[in-house]
């Protein structure tokens, strides 16, 4: 039987939205305590009893963390139009070739707004 596991992540991150109408509240230069779940999914070893290690998981998020705390998002190669739905999609396509159990990216930008990315 597969299980799903998640590490949470926060990092603090400025952008714009550079397509919203003119006028637009996200059309200014504002910031986010951004908060990202990266889920795996796939059967318990039975001698470890665990999927993965969750220090595994946060190894593979750290070159990307690192990218991401305290930037400006839209000068990321990839984030030059930095919604969540789009940076879901970016850490997506940057961890599942290193991750192949990746099963899920959950991004949180505000207390109430926020997107979820399961791949094509
Ligand atoms: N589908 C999307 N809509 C919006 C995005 C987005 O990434 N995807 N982003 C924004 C802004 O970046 C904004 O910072 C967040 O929007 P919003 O939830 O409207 O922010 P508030 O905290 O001001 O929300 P209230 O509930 O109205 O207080 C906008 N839209
Ligand atoms: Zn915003």
């Amino acid at each position: 039987m597969p299980m799903e596991i998640y590490k949470e992540f926060t990092f603090e991150a400025a952008h714009l939205l550079p397509h919203v109408e003119e006028g637009h509240k996200c059309g200014r230069l504002h910031g986010h305590s951004f908060m990202v779940r990266i889920y795996v999914e796939d059967e318990i070893d039975p001698h470890t009893g665990w999927v993965m290690d969750f220090a595994e998981l946060k190894q593979h998020f750290k070159p990307l963390y690192e990218q991401l705390d305290h930037n400006y998002l839209n000068d990321i190669e990839g984030l030059e139009n930095p919604t969540s739905e789009v940076l879901a999609k970016w850490i997506w396509n940057k961890l599942k070739p290193s991750l192949p159990i990746l099963s899920q990216v959950y991004i949180k930008e505000t207390c109430t707004s926020g997107c979820i990315y399961r791949g094509q």
